[in-house]
């Protein structure tokens, strides 16, 4: 079945577009290869670019090989995978999540056209280009829906869009530009409606287990690599997420007149074992808490947008499970969904691009992350060579060249993450290349302070 990514139905696109003030007509074939770029007030369409899921059982295994082609991964890591889908009774709920974001997002931005194509599958990322394209589109803001700066949240995605523009063949048709949106780690349409969250899932716990509950805030793992080379100048992945964590932490004490001791885990590494990727797993990250006398936690995934698959399998069922069997209470917070906030948030980062005096927001200490991914950002060391990547400089496109290794050299020790003590004694998150001091508040617990 063809999946429409169009925006609202009636006039096409185009006319859409041409009733906007202050803009002409956007005709097809009406700019030629090499004609000016437009510049970013004339952003004129909304690419929602999402990872996609299978939407039946006979979907399940070639979905999986598009996620993993070239990507490394184990065959028995890729069997166990497709019997977390099955279980799920062989659909995902991301094309669902998605299509509800994009649903939201086209009454919003209205009559600005919103399309949407997955990387992985149906509707894939050429199906939505094909129609930009049919439909004159000169410059479509990317929105990726990855909460923090790291390969697979960000370049990648990017090379996919070049990719499926290659795919689609120049053929002397104009092909739409595309810019990417911001990540959107620390924007208040991101942590506001996730500290709710966190407020929500605490008040599930039993009244007197609540205020000593510890906060697992839990991200995507990935290879150590993708974490060193994340971001414009290395380390953003971690960072990004403590940043993030802090300021939930922050925005939910403001709410209880309370501080919540905390702390950031993974979950669902894949690959080789012999790689090493970011650590500690969400469950050792319990096992710890409970050796050290905690009672409850909740646990938090700041790193995902909706309750997919992955949440469901390794936070609901092994997570939660594991709490369980450790002694602990246990909640898990709910994710933004299609929440306003973050809808509208989206539609902020539209806005901030089609007119630069607009506030960028952003909360806590690490400010709004550039618009324009530097060339070696969240760079790809499964690879030293530059594959061509959209929505960032034009030389990105290119793909010439190699990436610098700036931050690789700078990683330090190859050590695993994860907390540990200071010589001073203080409670830091050690990675190699970050240092960061963590809270050491534990409310009733003045013997662990
Ligand atoms: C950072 C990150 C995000 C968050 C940012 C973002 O949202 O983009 C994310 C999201 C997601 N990952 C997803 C699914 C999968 N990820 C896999 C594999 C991998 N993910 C990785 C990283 C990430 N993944 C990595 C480093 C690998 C190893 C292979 C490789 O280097 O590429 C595999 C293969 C099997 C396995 O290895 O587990 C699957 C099936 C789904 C869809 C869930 C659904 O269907 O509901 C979503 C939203
Ligand atoms: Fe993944």
């Amino acid at each position: 079945m063809r999946q429409s990514s169009a925006g609202t139905r009636g006039p096409a696109a185009a006319e859409r577009v041409a009733r906007r003030p202050g803009r002409g007509p956007v005709e097809r074939g009406e700019r030629t290869a090499g004609a000016g770029r437009p510049g970013e007030a004339e952003i004129d369409a909304v690419l929602l670019v999402t990872f996609g899921g299978p939407d039946e059982p006979a979907d399940v295994l070639p979905f999986l090989r598009n996620v993993t082609r070239g990507r490394g991964v184990p065959e028995e890591r890729i069997a166990q995978v497709a019997e977390h889908y099955h279980q799920l009774g062989g659909r995902s709920p991301i094309n669902d999540q998605s299509r509800e974001l994009l649903a939201a997002l086209r009454d919003e931005l209205a009559p600005l056209p919103v399309y949407w194509g997955n990387r992985n599958w149906r509707p894939y990322l050429r199906d939505a280009l094909a129609e930009m394209r049919a439909d004159g589109v000169r410059l479509a803001a990317c929105f990726i829906p990855s909460v923090f700066s790291t390969y697979s949240g960000c370049r990648q995605y990017r090379e996919n869009l070049a990719e499926a523009l290659d795919e689609l063949g120049a053929a002397g048709e104009p092909a739409p530009a595309f810019v990417k949106l911001r990540v959107f780690f620390n924007h208040p349409g991101f942590l506001e409606p996730m500290a709710d969250r966190v407020q929500a899932a605490l008040e599930t716990l039993p009244a007197d287990r609540r205020d000593g509950a510890h906060l697992v805030f839990v991200a995507h793992s990935v290879p150590r690599w993708q974490a060193v080379e994340s971001g414009p100048a290395g380390g953003a992945y971690e960072r990004q997420l403590l940043a993030a964590s802090r300021t939930v932490a922050r925005l939910l004490a403001e709410r209880r007149g309370r501080e919540q001791p905390w702390d950031v885990a993974y979950c669902s590494r894949s690959g080789s074992p012999r790689v090493p990727w970011l650590e500690p797993d969400v469950g050792d990250c319990l096992e710890r808490l409970a050796a050290e006398g905690a009672e409850s936690v909740v646990i938090v995934p700041i790193g995902f947008v909706s309750d997919h698959m992955e949440v469901i399998q390794d936070l609901d069922r092994e997570a939660l499970a594991r709490a369980g069997k450790l002694g602990l209470t246990a909640a898990r917070a709910g994710t933004v969904g299609a929440d306003p906030r973050f809808v509208q948030m989206i539609v902020e980062l539209v806005e901030e691009r089609r007119d630069p005096s607009r506030p960028r927001r952003a909360l806590g200490e690490l400010g709004s992350f550039p618009d324009v991914c530097p060339l070696d950002c969240c760079g790809s060391p499964a690879t030293e060579d530059r594959r061509p990547a959209m929505a960032g400089l034009p030389e990105d496109a290119l793909g010439r060249g190699r990436y610098r290794r700036g931050a690789a050299e700078r990683g330090g020790p190859a050590t695993a993450g994860g907390p540990g003590h200071s010589e001073d004694g203080r409670r830091v998150w050690r990675t190699g290349i970050l240092d960061e001091e963590l809270p050491d508040a534990r409310p009733g617990r003045p013997d662990r302070r």
